[in-house]
């Protein structure tokens, strides 16, 4: 069991159940419009206002290069399947709009890809609270939304319903009565319409009732076949045979969960594949709106791997599984990051407990509404440090005073682990802590902390990249909350290695925030898709689907920004890209073109500063490790970078956790040889270098393995060339004992050449 929670994962593409006979499941792409928990489409028309744009990868604009305004801001949250030759993205969208009479004409569309927008001034709840009173609105102030009465539903038979929620970060507001949702402007403008016209309510119909395309029609249809179709061939546990029941519970490790438990939370086996299926009921009606297929798998150490996949897919997937069991009056919920460490708490502790969809990767905070009713949320997410890192920064979102968390460790595994072992989960949610701290603490409440960090060093040292063990070997990880400043000679390729060693930690689930503010999104994603593919797409096109369909899956988003634009702007979007969409990872590509061009010749080291400063504590504050490219000063032809060749003051090396150098080797005749330099790490303090080998077909920095870095210089290099790879070759090598002495080797080596 001890391989539970890595395993638990998704696998990148779906894994197991894709290769055993649910193609059709797994090859499911389409726009859809079942967010049923929340979604009733009633979005503005995005095109009118909006400066900059979160986009995912899974945007068809994005990857097929369709005209697009660059002026809307979006995050695109759905999955689309868009084939070259199919009708354009916008296109689609043009469908009928609906009307609202007052101020001009003002649009609603019933938008297949629902869009969260990003207003041009960001909303506070101040200003919500305001305005309300303005409009003497009553409301209740909740956890991380204010409360209203709906204005879509007749008041008069239910006074006291506040049964509209308001995000408080956002605005974006849902009525759980009618599931009418919308942004703040929308809500706006719906409550200066129904004074306009002295009306109690609007009818939701208004917002709602207009058609959809066909395509649309026959894309949603044709989900809701796909999982009626899985669930009704599927079979409720307690209609399956003893023999089999104990067969399927023995496979996924779930002896300790009954047959009740699992009939309660309507839990049934799909055969075809041996995976449980986890219903999704949601709307007014609990109608079924989706589903959650979850294979196991034994891995060669004996633990249970798991494998799943939904439908809709998984960037569609709102599902609080459990909250159709939970009661109005509950005021005390578990949340854990798994269905089944949900069952095991509702099983041994009877409390009302719900899975959160994509496990701790993220809190969609459309979720939050269903969350407002728990006085006491206690997080359990899972019995690793990812967990307990996603648990503080979720208890944020809901409101730190009524959270609780269950800190992970060797007594206090992930809930169904804990059941199999016969802990006493009451109890342990008994114990779990308040996230809210107090900031000056004593040892005694750090020790645990202390304690946790001293027996999980290697989860503590960050996600480990698969595409660059020696940078593991000296940085240890990826880590949240760092700075890093990349830096490298004009055009040594230095998007094009961070665009990979992004890709990298976005395939292992870091949540990725790209800053693109030199090269177009398109020509990034290009660059990204093939080294994703690892090949020349160009030249194997009937192959793009296929990549560009994986791709998707990936957890990226895009700022739509280009050129110079304003620091509060950009960490705005960036505040609103974490809140949303919980991201790990942000990438400046590069501060001097976000800096622009004009502010240079000012005072350009004390504006550079200052967004050095205004990043690192955002990275410090958001718990989001952001990476900064930044231009070398003048370089010069014959000399290596150096940490002080970063352009500015020394402010940048001083507030990066890490600094890497991406050095262009000037004197060796064979040209493209580079390597990476790692001048500052924070972390452990080891630094070194090692040699990075450029494929050009694939745009891969990989590097090479030694044997084969040294096969591959044999031929054509001079002696000089050799020593001194073989001194880079060396340094990678050991690094991890005495980095700083290889560098040394390495430098005098190359000095030595130099002075030759
Ligand atoms: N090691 C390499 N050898 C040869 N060509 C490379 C290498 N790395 C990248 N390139 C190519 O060099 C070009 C420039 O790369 P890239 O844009 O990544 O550089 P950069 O350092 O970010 O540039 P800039 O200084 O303009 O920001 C691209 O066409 C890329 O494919």
């Amino acid at each position: 069991m001890k391989a539970h929670h890595k395993a638990r994962v998704p696998s990148e593409h779906g894994g197991k159940l894709g290769q055993i006979g649910l193609k059709s499941l797994m090859t499911f792409h389409v726009v859809c419009r079942l967010n049923a928990l929340t979604r009733q489409p009633m979005w503005r028309n995005l095109l009118l206002r909006g400066s900059a744009c979160l986009m995912q990868a899974a945007a068809p604009k994005f990857l097929h290069q369709r005209p697009f305004s660059s002026i809307c801001l979006r995050a695109l949250t759905q999955r689309l399947h868009h084939r070259p030759g199919g009708a354009p993205w916008f296109q689609r969208h043009q469908g009928p709009a609906f009307f609202l009479t007052h101020k001009g004409v003002r649009d609603y569309k019933k938008d297949a890809k629902p869009t969260i927008e990003f207003p041009l001034s960001p909303v506070t709840v101040t200003d919500i609270k305001q305005y309300l009173r303005s409009k003497d609105i009553p409301f209740h102030d909740g956890y991380s939304c204010l409360h209203i009465p709906s204005i879509f539903v007749d008041p008069s038979p239910r006074k006291d319903s506040y049964s509209l929620f308001i995000d408080k970060t956002t605005g974006q507001f849902l009525c759980k009565d009618t599931l009418v949702e919308g942004s703040w402007e929308d809500l706006q403008d719906c409550l200066e319409v129904m004074q306009k016209d002295e009306q109690d309510f609007l009818s939701p119909r208004v917002l709602q009732d207009y058609p959809e395309s066909l395509e649309e029609q026959e894309q949603r249809d044709r989900e809701l076949r796909e999982v009626q179709g899985i669930w009704s061939s599927s079979v409720p546990f307690p209609d399956l045979p003893d023999d089999e029941v104990q067969l399927i519970k023995t496979m996924f490790q779930i002896t300790k969960i009954s047959t009740a438990t699992l009939k309660k939370f309507g839990v049934r086996l799909f055969k075809p594949t041996k995976s449980l299926v986890f219903p999704w009921f949601g709307g007014p009606d609990s109608s079924l709106k989706g589903i959650k297929l979850l294979s196991a798998q034994m891995t060669s150490s004996d633990a249970v791997a798991y494998n799943e996949a939904t439908v809709p897919k998984s960037s569609s997937y709102y599902n609080l599984f459990g909250l159709s069991l939970v009661n109005r009056m509950d005021h005390e919920v578990v949340v854990t990051g798994h269905e089944l460490d949900t069952l095991a708490v509702s099983q041994a502790t009877g409390l009302p407990s719900v899975a959160l969809p994509r496990g701790v990767s993220c809190l969609p905070p459309v979720l939050l509404p269903y969350l407002e009713q728990f006085k006491r949320v206690t997080l359990w997410l899972g019995g690793d440090v990812r967990s307990w890192e996603a648990s503080k920064i979720f208890s944020r979102k809901l409101g730190l005073r009524r959270c609780t968390l269950v800190r992970p460790g060797e007594y206090q595994p992930c809930p169904v682990e804990a059941l199999a072992q016969g802990k006493n989960l009451g109890r342990i949610i008994k114990a779990s802590i308040p996230a809210a701290h107090k900031s000056i603490v004593s040892f005694k409440q750090l020790r645990e902390d202390v304690y946790g960090e001293l027996v999980n060093t290697d989860q503590v040292a960050g996600v480990k990249w698969k595409r660059f063990p020696e940078l593991n070997r000296i940085l240890k990880g990826h880590r949240k909350g760092e700075l890093t400043v990349f830096t490298g000679p004009t055009g040594s390729g230095k998007t094009t290695f961070i665009s990979e060693l992004a890709l990298d930690l976005s395939m292992q689930g870091v949540n990725t925030l790209w800053g693109s503010f030199e090269i177009n999104n398109v020509r990034l994603a290009k660059i990204m898709l093939t080294q994703f593919a690892m090949q020349r797409l160009e030249e194997n096109l009937e192959q793009y689907d296929f990549w560009a369909d994986k791709f998707e899956e990936l957890p990226l988003y895009f700022m739509t920004f280009h050129g110079q634009q304003n620091i509060k702007t950009v960490l705005d979007t960036m505040q609103h890209a974490v809140y949303l969409y919980d991201i790990n990872h942000v990438i400046i590509d590069n501060l001097q073109f976000m800096m622009g061009q004009e502010n240079l010749s000012v005072d350009k080291f004390a504006v550079q500063d200052h967004i050095i400063g205004v990043f690192r504590k955002f990275a410090t504050n958001s718990s989001c490790h952001v990476t900064l490219i930044i231009h070398p000063r003048k370089e010069e032809d014959d000399k290596e970078l150096q940490t002080a060749s970063i352009f500015g003051s020394a402010k940048a090396s001083q507030e990066a956790d890490n600094v890497l150098i991406l050095q262009e080797k000037k004197l060796v005749t064979c040209p493209g040889r580079r390597s990476l330099q790692v001048t500052k790490n924070r972390f452990d303090g080891d630094v070194g270098i090692f040699p990075l080998e450029f494929i050009k077909s694939s745009l891969t920095f990989s590097a090479p393995t030694k044997g084969k870095h040294k096969l591959r210089k044999v031929p054509a290099k001079s002696e000089n060339e050799e020593e001194e790879e073989d001194a880079l070759g060396d340094a990678a090598a050991a690094s991890k004992e005495d980095g700083k002495k290889k560098e040394e080797k390495a430098e005098k080596v190359t000095k030595t050449r130099k002075n030759k």
